[in-house]
């Protein structure tokens, strides 16, 4: 099976790709904006950008893939808040232009995508049913995205996932629990939202579930996240209490106190009742996913 991972670059992409990797199974090919940042053995790296269409084409007519994994995008909502053309770029032209090429080669597309497509007014989990309702720009862009997939590609899934977290390798974005471990353990203190609900994911059980879902029969959306839903502040205690730190530097604020320049929602907790029954999946709790990431 011939596998195409995009973004391999990127926190969720390289987990994926060295997840792929140790399976022994596939023949894996894998590309991003820059060069391998890690290069290792059992893939193929090929350096392209996603906007570039006859790169794009190349780069199909090179891999023949089965299966697409997009994992790439512009993910850090404050940037996209003041990018819109880069934003819509990569997270909206980019994914039509793929999701076209994975129709003319017959592929399988992959694609990920956010809890920020819905606005968190919600005071239940959100279910693959639920409304998107985007409330900042970097929202806006994957649902379009999404719907690009939807309505280009034959053969497809779109998977949610939410505050992702794990360890990061050099030249990578971190995430909040690697920041709030960090500024522990130099005796700093952080502000943490109180006042915002998510469902963690942890990056591993995204690979999981990917791999599940390339042989997957269906077409559709689904939430891949964890079962646990937290705010930021509590996310923090459970690092600073796994980790024996110190709980009393993490300052819970509210969101109007924190005054973010963008606005994110209030309650974005994902239903995983879908990919439960469909592929099985099942994610390591809160707590496991910590104590994997800081083993
Ligand atoms: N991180 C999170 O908490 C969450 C992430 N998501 C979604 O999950 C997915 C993965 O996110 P995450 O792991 O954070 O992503 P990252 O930001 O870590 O990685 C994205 C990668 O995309 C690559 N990329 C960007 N533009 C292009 C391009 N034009 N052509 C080719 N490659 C490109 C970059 O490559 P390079 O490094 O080579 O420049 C980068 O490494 C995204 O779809 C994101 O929207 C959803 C919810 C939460
Ligand atoms: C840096 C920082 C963040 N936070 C909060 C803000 C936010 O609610 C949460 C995570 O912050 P981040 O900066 O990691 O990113 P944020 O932009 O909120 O995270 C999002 O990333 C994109 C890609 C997504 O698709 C979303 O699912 C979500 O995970 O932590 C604090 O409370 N204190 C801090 O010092």
């Amino acid at each position: 099976m011939n596998i195409l991972i995009i973004g391999a670059n990127g926190f969720t992409g390289r987990r994926i790709l060295n997840d792929l990797v140790a399976r022994e199974k596939y023949n894996i090919s894998a590309c991003s904006l820059h060069e391998d940042i890690l290069p290792g053995k059992g893939y193929q790296f090929i350096r392209t950008d996603i906007r570039n269409a006859s790169g794009m084409q190349s780069l199909f007519k090179e891999v023949c893939p089965d299966i697409v994994i997009n994992t790439s995008a512009l993910s850090v909502p404050d940037y996209c808040e003041n990018h819109h053309n880069e934003a819509q770029s990569i997270n909206i032209n980019a994914v039509e232009h793929l999701a076209h090429a994975c129709e003319q080669y017959g592929s399988r597309l992959i694609h990920l995508s956010t809890d920020f497509v819905f606005d968190g007014r919600s005071e239940h989990l959100y279910t693959e049913e639920d409304e998107p309702n985007p409330i900042n720009y970097y929202g806006i862009t994957k649902y379009e995205g999404e719907q690009r997939v939807a309505e280009y590609c034959g053969n497809y899934a779109i998977v949610r996932v939410v505050v992702v977290y794990g360890k990061a390798f050099p030249g990578q974005h971190g995430n909040i629990l690697q920041l709030v471990a960090d500024k522990l353990r130099k005796g700093e203190t952080i502000r943490v939202v109180s006042d915002q609900w998510r469902t963690p994911t942890f990056v591993g059980d995204i690979s999981q579930a990917v791999e599940r879902l390339m042989t997957h029969p269906k077409n559709g959306i689904y939430h891949i996240c964890g079962n646990n839903c937290v705010t930021i502040a509590e996310m923090a205690y459970r690092v600073a209490d796994i980790l024996s730190l110190d709980r009393t530097l993490i300052h819970p604020v509210t969101t109007e106190e924190m005054q973010e320049a963008t606005p994110r929602p209030r309650f974005s907790g994902l239903s995983i009742a879908k990919a439960k029954r469909e592929i099985n999946y099942q994610p390591h709790s809160l707590d496991e996913g910590i104590k994997e990431m800081f083993s």
